[in-house]
C-alpha cells in the first residue's frame, strides 16, 4: 500500500536522497549544461547555441556534425578557451569555463587543450620543419637549455614516428602534402600531452583517401595515448568511423548515432551496428528528428501514450 501522506521522516528521506544523487556530468570530462552563447551585432542577437548539454567522458572519440550555422564552431571555440558562454555551464578536465581568469585561460589553452583548425596553413609556422613545429609548443611551456631542447626533440620525433609521418621531420610545410601537414598538425597538438584535443572540420580541405589517412592518426592518438579526441565533420566517412556521433541542430544537441560491434557466433563475422537516439534534457524535453516528424506530418501539438516499456508519440488526432 502507498502512503499518501508522507511522515516527516519520508520527506527527510526524499531529500537526503536528492542530495546524494550525482551531480550531472560528475564523471564526465567535458560537461555542457545548457549552455547559451548570443552574439549580438547592430543590436541584432544571434543565439549561436540555446542551452546545449553535451557530456564526453574521458577517453572518447566522437564527431560532432550539424547543418551549416548550427553552432559546431562556437561550441569548438568555448570548450578552445577562446571564446565566452553568455550563460549555462561548461567544464573542461576539471576547469570551469566561464569563470576562469584571464591567467587560467592562457594555462588552460597551453596545457588542457590542443587544437587542429581546418586551414592547414593556420596550423603550422611555415619556416619550421615537421619535428620544430611539433617541439615548439613544448619549448612555449616547458624549461629551456640544452637538455630540455633535447628531450623535446625526442618527443617530437615519437610523435611523429607515432602517427606515420617521421620521414617528414627535417621538412617544412610547403614540402608537405596537405594530409601530412594535418598530420603534423595532430603532433603539435598532442605535444603537451593534452587532455582533450579538438578539431574543426580537420579533413576539409583534403581529398578522401587522404582524410581517411589523417582519421587514422585522429585514431592512434586516442588508443595509443589515451587522448579525448573531439572532432567536428562535414565528412560523412569520418561520422561513420567513430563511436559516437552527436547531431547538433539550432544550437543544441539533438540526436546521436552510437555504434557497436556485433560478432556473428556463426560465422565469426564482425558488423558494425549504428543506432540512433534523441537527447532527453533533465526537463524532459526531447527533439525528434525533422525527417521523422514531417513524414508524420506531426507539428504544433501530438499525441503521447506510455506503454510498458516505450513513449508512443502519435499526430494530433483531437479534431478526429
Ligand atoms: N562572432 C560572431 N558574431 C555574430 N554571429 C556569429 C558569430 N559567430 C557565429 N555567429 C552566428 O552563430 C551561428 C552559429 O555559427 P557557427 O559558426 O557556430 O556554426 P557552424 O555550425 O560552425 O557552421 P559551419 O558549419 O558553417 O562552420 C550562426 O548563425 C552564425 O552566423
Amino acid at each position: 500500500m502507498t502512503t499518501t501522506n508522507p511522515t516527516l521522516a519520508d520527506l527527510a528521506h526524499r531529500a537526503t536522497e536528492h542530495l546524494n544523487r550525482p551531480a550531472y556530468g560528475h564523471d564526465a570530462l567535458i560537461t555542457c549544461d545548457r549552455l547559451v552563447r548570443i552574439f549580438t551585432t547592430d543590436g541584432i542577437e544571434v543565439q549561436a547555441l540555446q542551452g546545449l548539454d553535451l557530456l564526453v567522458r574521458e577517453g572518447e572519440l566522437m564527431a560532432l556534425v550539424g547543418a551549416s550555422g548550427s553552432g559546431k564552431s562556437t561550441l569548438m571555440n568555448i570548450l578552445a578557451g577562446l571564446d565566452t558562454p553568455t550563460a549555462g555551464a561548461a567544464r573542461v578536465a576539471g576547469h570551469d569555463l566561464l569563470t576562469m581568469t584571464a591567467k587560467d585561460r592562457l594555462a588552460y589553452r597551453r596545457d588542457t587543450i590542443g587544437f587542429v583548425w581546418q586551414q592547414t596553413s593556420r596550423n603550422l609556422l611555415p619556416y619550421l620543419t615537421a619535428a620544430q613545429n611539433v617541439a615548439l609548443p613544448m619549448q612555449l611551456t616547458g624549461s629551456h637549455g640544452r637538455r630540455s631542447r633535447r628531450a623535446h626533440t625526442e618527443r617530437a620525433l615519437e610523435l611523429l614516428e607515432l602517427l606515420g609521418i617521421a620521414e617528414c621531420r627535417d621538412r617544412r610545410p610547403h614540402q608537405m602534402s596537405g594530409g601530412q601537414q594535418q598530420r603534423v598538425a595532430i603532433g603539435a597538438a598532442l605535444a603537451n600531452s593534452p587532455s582533450v584535443l579538438l578539431a574543426d572540420e580537420p579533413t576539409g580541405e583534403l581529398d578522401s583517401h587522404t582524410a581517411e589517412q589523417v582519421f587514422a592518426a585522429f585514431r592512434t592518438a586516442n588508443e595509443a595515448l589515451g587522448t579525448t579526441i573531439v572532432i567536428v565533420t562535414h565528412d560523412q566517412a569520418v561520422a561513420g568511423e567513430v563511436r559516437r556521433t552527436v547531431a547538433i541542430r539550432d544550437g543544441r544537441t539533438s540526436t546521436e548515432v552510437l555504434r557497436r560491434s556485433e560478432v556473428d557466433e556463426t560465422t565469426g563475422h564482425e558488423t558494425v551496428v549504428a543506432r540512433e537516439y534523441a537527447m532527453l534534457d533533465r526537463a524532459g524535453r526531447l527533439q525528434l528528428p525533422a525527417e521523422y516528424t514531417e513524414s508524420l506530418g506531426m507539428r504544433d501539438r501530438v499525441a503521447l501514450e506510455l506503454e510498458p516499456d516505450h513513449i508512443a508519440v502519435w499526430p494530433d488526432d483531437s479534431d478526429r
